[in-house]
């Protein structure tokens, strides 16, 4: 069955279709992960976002039990060159179009991803839509030039409830913007006690569970939006040892007074280099972000830069050690790439450790 895909700009990429048919407006971004597209499709902060992969082939090691990010995945659609019917992995429980069928995401292959990539790498990111091939291309574009952003993703996406998982070791409120099950993996094996709180939860709410440290998970959307949960954050500075990773990373930044830009087509992918500032190391890193920190604005704060990407030179981590503090862009929970960057939950622990967490 054929399908398309319509740009904002008017452009159309004529393809099969595959997976389910919800169509749903939402940003069109690359990601250049050679694999891990399992960890991508299930990664919340994906919410309204429509995905090429800019690996020509999607899908030969199949969905497993164990590769997710969360329960219910809420991107808007991917885009492949080529997806693989029949998978080959002992792991493999079904195929990518299975899974996303009975999600009811839709796919699109067999286009020309790599023009597509240039298109996005020039123009920058910007609203599209999968459609059936009867739709009017002309309304459409009109529609989606007319249309703002989505917003509100990460209330979509955030837990309804706080739960736990349970462990002996130190006490971690992770607050869920959207939280990856990486996130809650690296805690857990380090053996820390986790409460996952709602991305509402308030500060009191936070303070009673008398917490050792607190994690800021990534989310999905504009962290500017966010304006209570960048308040709650700014009274917790201080208080508590605070990690935050990518959305997190950028609320905190929010919080201390510094200001958040729009990338032009942002960094999604595995195998981008940061540089630690600290030990002058280099870390293949797995990122996922449209926005980032805007360097100048850190002036006004009492944040010191701690790591920078290799290709651009943004700000990918940022520090107040006098309050326990520490953040970056990127995502050392990551498990489809390179495991560089891991180190960054043992110094969580040190810095719980030093102020008398509960090992
Ligand atoms: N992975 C994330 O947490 C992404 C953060 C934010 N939504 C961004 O796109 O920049």
């Amino acid at each position: 069955m054929k399908r398309q895909l319509i740009l904002e700009d008017g452009s159309v990429f004529v393809g099969e279709g595959f997976g389910g048919s919800n169509y749903q407006m939402g940003e069109i971004v690359f990601n250049t992960g050679m694999s891990g597209y399992q960890e991508v499709i299930s990664d919340l902060s994906y919410c309204a976002q429509i995905v090429l992969m800019t690996y020509p082939m999607i899908g030969n090691y199949g969905i497993n039990r164990d590769d997710f990010e969360s329960i219910e995945p809420a991107i808007f659609g991917l885009v492949v060159s080529e997806y693989c019917e029949y998978p080959n992995n002992w792991r493999s429980d079904e195929s990518i179009d299975t899974f996303l069928a009975s999600n009811d995401i839709p796919g699109l292959a067999g286009i020309d991803t790599r023009k597509l990539t240039k298109l996005i790498r020039k123009e920058g990111t910007m609203k599209a839509i999968m459609a059936d091939m009867d739709v009017d291309v002309d309304a459409t574009v009109a529609m989606l030039k007319a249309a703002p952003y989505p917003t509100g993703q990460v209330a979509q996406v955030s837990t309804q409830k706080a739960f736990q998982v349970p462990n002996r070791g130190r006490r971690v409120v992770l607050i869920d913007y959207g939280a990856k099950q990486g996130i809650v993996r690296e805690l857990s094996s380090r053996g820390c006690d986790l409460k996952i709180m709602p991305y509402t939860s308030t500060v009191q709410e936070v303070m009673n569970l008398k917490p050792d440290g607190i994690m800021l998970s990534n989310g999905p959307g504009d962290p500017r939006e966010l304006t209570q949960a960048i308040e709650n954050i700014r009274a917790l500075i201080g208080q508590i040892p605070i990690f935050g990773i990518c959305l997190g990373h950028q609320l905190i930044a929010l919080a201390s007074g510094a200001k958040i830009d729009k990338l032009k087509f942002g960094h999604r992918g595995a195998n981008q280099p940061v540089m630690n500032l600290l030990t002058g190391k280099v870390e293949i890193t797995s990122q996922n972000h449209s926005f980032s920190v805007n360097e100048e604005s850190l002036a006004n704060t009492d944040l010191e830069v701690t790591h920078r990407n290799l290709n651009d030179k943004s700000v990918e981590g940022l520090a107040c050690p006098e309050k326990n503090l520490f953040s970056v862009q990127y995502h050392p929970e990551a498990a489809p790439g390179p495991e560089d960057a891991n180190y960054l939950f043992d110094t969580f622990m040190r810095v719980m450790d030093a102020q008398g967490g509960n090992k």
